[in-house]
């Protein structure tokens, strides 16, 4: 394996971009959608199936693995690419996230990190951000975050600045934590809330760094959409061009547009595989909830043209079955479905940039989902 960690830019289309990294252990082509395997597993499907539809990274999490099995535990089992049988990159949430919205009895301490007790069996557990990265090197992670604070919005003025000073002071750490590591990367989070002065303070704090990409992070928590554009409109111009950028935990196929349309390389939602579990398919003329009775006696796919057996092979009324019945083959079907047409969107939105025609895909494919469900 290479010991490399290479961006290239390969095309611009209007501020959209088109770029591969190339890693040890794989490339990663961008604009790219990155499927979450939080425990070690992407829900509902094989891993060779999500590599089949185009995945060229997925993630883990370090608050979920930490837990559960245990980070020093999976190194003894070999690491998690082995453990779970994916030898392409992963990218590992520095835990910090999960902390806030899942774990008990949360205290941050800036000098020794969060301390929390576990959702699952009420332990104890304290994470720095020496302990994050640590975590995250004995799961063997190829991208690894920084451990952040990030504040859910609507906050106070004071609230953000103070957790965004400390989130840039965690990244210093963190990047000494890491060291160096050839062929791994450790990102640095953007934070500042809906303040783009904080938000321009954050991402040249973290270029300062000259870390090897860089996430913004602090969105998709809840904010309307513009707000979102709004804050990617104010960070990106301040984060090196040459560098991988990744909206955390974003988004709708809408969201991924126009968050490609400004910028963004690297994307992280669990929007196509927890909606799948819940009934919810993607499809090119919009989503198609298979819970409503109006699909009982429907016998098309939910897709004829897909090439994905999941939208082409099986009757509207079968998966509305499935979904009114709990059967788990309903979660699996539509789960690939969605993975799939996430994962068909991002071919489509890499080529439409290559092509310098990034703009009329956007616009056409919106068309398509406001054509609605024929
Ligand atoms: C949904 N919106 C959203 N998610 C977010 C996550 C979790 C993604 C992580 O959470 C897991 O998916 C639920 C995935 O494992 C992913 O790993 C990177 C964030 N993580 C960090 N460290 N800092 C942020 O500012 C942040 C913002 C987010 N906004």
């Amino acid at each position: 394996m290479s010991e490399q960690f290479e961006f290239t830019l390969k095309a611009t289309d209007g501020n959209a971009r088109l770029g591969a990294i190339v890693m040890p252990r794989g490339e990663i082509r961008t604009p790219a959608f990155m499927p979450v395997g939080t425990a070690g597993t992407v829900k509902a499907m094989y891993l060779d199936q999500v590599r089949d539809l185009g995945a060229d990274i997925i993630l883990g999490n370090t608050y979920h693995l930490m837990l559960r099995p245990g980070a020093e535990r999976v190194a003894r089992l070999g690491g998690l690419h082995s453990l779970i049988r994916w030898q392409y990159p992963i990218l590992t949430d520095s835990g910090g996230f999960q902390v806030m919205s899942l774990a008990a009895l949360r205290q941050i301490d800036e000098k020794k990190g969060v301390t929390f007790k576990s959702h699952i069996d009420g332990s104890v557990h304290h994470m720095s951000p020496e302990r994050s990265i640590e975590i995250q090197g004995l799961l063997g992670s190829d991208i690894q975050m920084q451990l952040d604070e990030c504040v859910r919005l609507p906050a106070e003025r004071a609230e953000i600045e103070k957790s965004t000073d400390m989130s840039l002071r965690w990244a210093e750490r963190c990047r000494i934590a890491f060291g160096d590591q050839p062929g791994k990367a450790m990102f640095g989070i953007v934070q500042g809330g809906d303040l783009p002065d904080l938000r321009i303070r954050s991402a040249r704090g973290l270029a300062d760094l000259d870390l090897k990409g860089y996430a913004v992070g602090g969105l998709a928590v809840g904010e309307p959409q513009e707000v979102m554009l709004a804050m990617l409109e104010t960070t990106l111009p301040e984060l090196p061009t040459t560098k991988p950028r990744y909206l955390m935990g974003v988004g709708t196929p809408d969201d991924i547009l126009k968050s490609v349309a400004r910028g963004i390389d690297m994307f992280d939602c669990v929007m196509p595989t927890r909606a799948g579990r819940h009934g919810l398919a993607f499809t090119r003329r919009g989503k198609v909830n298979l819970r409503n009775a109006r699909h009982a006696e429907d016998l098309r796919p939910l897709d004829e043209e897909s090439n994905c057996p999941a939208a082409r092979d099986y009757s509207r009324a079968y998966l509305h079955h499935l979904v009114r019945a709990n059967e788990s083959l309903a979660g699996m079907l539509l789960t690939w479905n969605n993975l799939h047409y996430y994962q068909d969107l991002m071919q489509g939105i890499r080529a439409a940039i290559a092509e310098g025609r990034f703009t009329d895909f956007m616009a056409e494919t919106q068309e398509s989902w406001a054509r609605g469900d024929i």
